[in-house]
């Protein structure tokens, strides 16, 4: 089976660039205020208008997205998915998706086997799981941190949507974490940046290398 890969937190034409040419099914960007990563819907659109129709899907992640930021976003960028990496009930999820008309990519911040359970609650709502790894406690983000959780928590586990891992992923880790996990699909931000928010070319290259050799 062919491991697919999301690059998380885009920001620039030459990284979004990287991200099409190297084969990312699935291109990432952040809108959350406190994230280094952080865009503006108008800036978003921007990028994602040279790879529009090209086959990759782009993801719009946000936390606890209110109907304004829902709306702003189908308006502009025009996401595939809508990533929910927040505190959202089935109920919202469901609202989202609705209101929308995109998918949602519900992520669970995922230390035990309970967290992991969590997922059955969205099956029929969601059109994607991303398991990512609860970050330390504090933590400004809920997510792009680089934090890892075990990965056999995911093995032999089946689920009724595709799911991502995700959570400290890099070019030199992410064909163990495949094996450990059985994951079809994988999901990095943090590994594959020369600083907070500064994702690397090179890097984006040899992680999804890295991916098809897994
Ligand atoms: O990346 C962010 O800044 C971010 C901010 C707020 C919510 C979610 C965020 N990222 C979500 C992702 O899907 C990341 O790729 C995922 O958490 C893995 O990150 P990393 O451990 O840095 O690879």
């Amino acid at each position: 089976m062919t491991t697919k890969a999301k690059i998380c937190g885009l920001s620039t034409a030459e990284t979004v660039k990287a991200a099409f040419d190297g084969g990312a099914a699935y291109l990432g960007f952040v809108f959350f205020e406190k994230s280094p990563r952080n865009l503006t819907p108008e800036a978003a659109e921007r990028l994602v208008a040279p790879i529009r129709g090209k086959g990759v899907k782009t993801v719009a992640v946000t936390v606890d997205p209110d109907d304004a930021l829902v709306d702003r976003l189908m308006a502009t960028m025009r996401p595939d998915l809508i990533q929910v990496h927040g505190k959202e009930t089935p109920a919202r999820v469901r609202e989202i998706a609705q209101r929308s008309g995109a998918g949602v990519i519900k992520a669970f911040s995922v230390s035990s086997s309970a967290d992991v359970d969590q997922a059955k609650a969205y099956e029929t709502v969601a059109e994607q799981f991303l398991f990512d790894a609860k970050p330390v406690e504090g933590s400004a983000l809920p997510g792009g941190t680089g934090a890892r959780f075990d990965w056999s928590l995911l093995e032999g586990r089946r689920f009724s949507r595709p799911h991502f891992l995700a959570g400290g992923l890099d070019p030199w880790n992410v064909a163990q974490a495949v094996k450990a996990s059985g994951a079809p699909l994988v999901d990095v931000s943090s590994g594959v940046e020369r600083g907070p928010g500064l994702k690397d070319p090179a890097l984006i290259a040899a992680f999804l290398d890295a991916v098809k050799r897994a």
